[in-house]
């Protein structure tokens, strides 16, 4: 049995020495890679954090201290460490432990976290709640460089420093975001990473103060030991001193005696505290190391060699976009492509190497990209803004108040809609047809197929004013992309398939599935209509309302909640014109939905054939569920 199995809470860490702490890294990164190149996940993030998280877990008393992390995509090795080595197996899995910290899953888990840069703020709470309960615990927030380039994270720091709040924030500094990372921040951190006039100055002004005659050697040891005070003469470390915070670092975040120094000097300082830690991100396993991008968000992979194990499977509507983008970016130089950190994920890679002036990084700053949209657009040019529909959260005023307000010609592409997976529900896009659909001005569209997007995206280009477009996080249809691209007329969906017992109404992808049990609902010999509704706004009012009238029978399906979904969209259509004697079934989600795989969830949440058919069946219009009925599902 090797040490990480005997570590079963951080207590159980403090009686090992260096040696085995090294050992103790070992373990925790090899047992990281197999379970990681087995179930996929966020293999490079954690791989940078092993020493930084045992050292936080020794020298701070989880639970009683409150660590929480950014992101928290990097909290393997914080679950390994309190009490989850044997369910370890079982992360980012249906039904197993979250890849993200869970409330629900350990008291050592004090704060939920998924989305960017939340971290220093939910401390600030904490710390507070402490001092105005007269508690005496500690506060540690864990934050990277590409999550402190989030603006929540100023306005935190802001606060904590005004305040005076007592709080350690613990910058990892690995240079990367999922990209390189970028902006200012970025550059200035790596100022103070790789400030060499910083150690030579240290030095010359020791070796001065050592020729002082008499007193030189005591007051060269004396500033020496004071070390925070030089590197406050010295350091540009200002930024974050001017904001009230005693700065100490940059320090080797992989040294496990200097890291355990540093939090405890950290530890015992009063006021805010940002201790500057530099890790490298795919630590310990050199493909990771090496490509930190790829292994940012990993899927299963060989651990001997680190060669990603691809599955056959048709281009990702995601590819399909940046591709059709890159045609559209040729023909017309005024279009301008905007991603929040996350250039591969969206797909933009390629148009950013094809078209560097015209491709903007803003780095984790969802609100800024969206603004920033309406600004390219007010100066005459046509901006695409692709952000995922969960981090759309994050910029939901900046689309409403300074996109569809003033009708700016601003197309937002909306990725990984619908049930994510693995991520689970800190990621899932089930909440933009509810938030995107009330916004008056906004034309919002959705594919059923990749070839479909391709004409949706030459149709918002050559839209003018504010126009949105939603897609999965998952391949294809595989169906062939036709030429030219062509307008799809605005406001205007299409039947897929007559019948007269009920019509089945899809958006998106879901549409696979109502023709799939349009199929099956045939075999009983019911007559069900498809239609593909391909807008959410404007609604395609006549087409709903003659089938409503024709079948007295509709069932929605939708990847998104029910709340304000399309569903709902249709029953306040219905009312608006009242309709009578019209039975309407709704398929969506209740609530949050959990992790796993997309079919998973989806078949688990009823969006699948079986799901059709039992709303069928209480549409009274179906009597039986043969077993073949859930074969299929929609999405892969
Ligand atoms: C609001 C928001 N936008 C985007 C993301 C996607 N995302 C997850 S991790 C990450 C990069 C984080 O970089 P950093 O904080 O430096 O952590 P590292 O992975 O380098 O350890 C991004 C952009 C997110 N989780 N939240
Ligand atoms: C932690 C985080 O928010 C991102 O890494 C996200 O997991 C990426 O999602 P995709 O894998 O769908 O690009
Ligand atoms: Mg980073």
């Amino acid at each position: 049995m090797g040490l990480l199995e005997k570590i079963h809470e951080p207590k159980d860490l403090r009686s090992l020495d260096f040696t085995e702490l090294n050992t103790l890294a070992q373990e925790i990164r090899k047992q990281m890679i197999d379970v990681i190149s087995k179930n996929g996940g966020h293999l490079a993030p954690n791989l940078g954090v092993v020493e930084l998280t045992i050292a936080l877990h020794r020298i701070f008393d989880s639970p009683n201290d409150k660590l929480i992390w950014d992101v928290g995509h990097q909290t393997y090795v914080h679950k390994l460490l309190t009490g989850r080595f044997d369910r370890f197996s079982t992360i980012r899995q249906y039904q197993g432990i979250s890849g993200f910290p869970k409330r629900s899953e350990s008291v050592h888990d004090c704060f939920e976290t998924g989305h960017s840069s939340t971290s220093i703020s939910a401390a600030v709470g904490f710390a507070k709640a402490r001092d105005v309960l007269r508690e005496h615990h500690h506060v540690v927030a864990v934050i990277g460089d590409g999550a402190m380039t989030g603006g929540m994270a100023f306005e935190a720091l802001n606060h904590a420093g005004h305040t005076e709040t007592n709080i350690i924030v613990i910058l990892n500094d690995n240079e990367m975001s999922i990209s390189p990372n970028v902006g200012a921040m970025s550059s200035y951190l790596n100022r103070l990473r790789t400030d060499p006039l910083y150690d030579k100055r240290k030095e010359e002004i020791e070796e001065l103060l050592k020729r002082i005659p008499g007193i030189g050697s005591k007051v060269a040891k004396m500033v020496a030991k004071a070390k925070d005070s030089l590197k406050y003469l010295l350091v540009p470390g200002l930024i974050f001193e001017e904001l009230g915070f005693t700065y100490l670092g940059p320090i080797d975040g992989h040294d496990q005696a200097l890291l355990e120094e540093v939090l405890d000097q950290a530890k015992h300082k009063k006021g805010p505290v940002l201790v500057h830690v530099v890790t490298c991100k795919g630590k310990g396993f050199k493909p990771a190391e090496d490509n930190p991008d790829v292994f940012h968000g990993v899927g299963p992979f060989n651990p001997e060699n680190g060669k990603i194990i691809k599955k056959p499977a048709p281009p990702t509507y995601t590819a399909i976009f940046g591709d059709t983008l890159c045609t559209l970016g040729k023909e017309n130089p005024k279009i301008v492509a905007i991603s929040a950190a996350m250039p591969s994920g969206t797909g933009l890679k390629d148009f950013a190497a094809k078209f560097p002036d015209r491709f903007f990084d803003v780095g984790i700053a969802e609100q800024h990209a969206v603004t920033f949209a309406a600004g390219l657009a007010f100066g005459g040019l046509k901006p695409v803004v692709a952000i995922y529909s969960t981090f759309y959260q994050r910029a939901y005023d900046q689309v409403l108040h300074d996109v569809c307000l003033q009708n700016a010609n601003v197309v937002l592409a909306i990725d990984r809609a619908g049930v994510v997976g693995d991520d689970g529900p800190t990621h899932h896009g089930v909440f933009d047809i509810a938030f995107f659909r009330i916004i008056p001005n906004l034309v919002f569209m959705a594919p059923k197929d990749e070839n479909e997007l391709r004409h949706m995206l030459y149709t918002a280009i050559n839209y003018d004013g504010p126009i949105a477009l939603r897609y999965p996080r998952s391949a294809g249809q595989g169906v062939p992309l036709e030429e030219p691209l062509r307008e799809i007329p605005i406001g205007k969906g299409e039947v897929l398939r007559e019948g007269s017992d009920v019509t089945l109404i899809g958006i998106g992808p879901t549409v696979h599935t109502c023709l799939s049990a349009a199929q099956e609902l045939r075999h009983r010999g019911i007559d069900a209509a498809v239609i593909n509704l391909r807008f959410i706004t404007p609604l395609d009012r006549e087409l709903i309302l003659y089938y409503a009238r024709q079948t007295k029978n509709l069932i929605t399906i939708e990847d998104h909640v029910l709340k304000g979904g399309m569903g709902s969209a249709i029953l306040e259509l219905l009312e608006e014109e009242g309709i009578q004697g019209v039975n309407v079934e709704r398929l969506g989600y209740t609530g949050f939905v959990e992790q796993g795989s997309i079919p998973q969830l989806q078949m688990s949440q009823g969006l699948s054939v079986k799901g059709i058919i039992q709303a069928a069946e209480r549409l009274n219009i179906v009597h039986s569920i043969p077993k073949s009925a859930d074969k299929v599902s929609v999405g892969k």
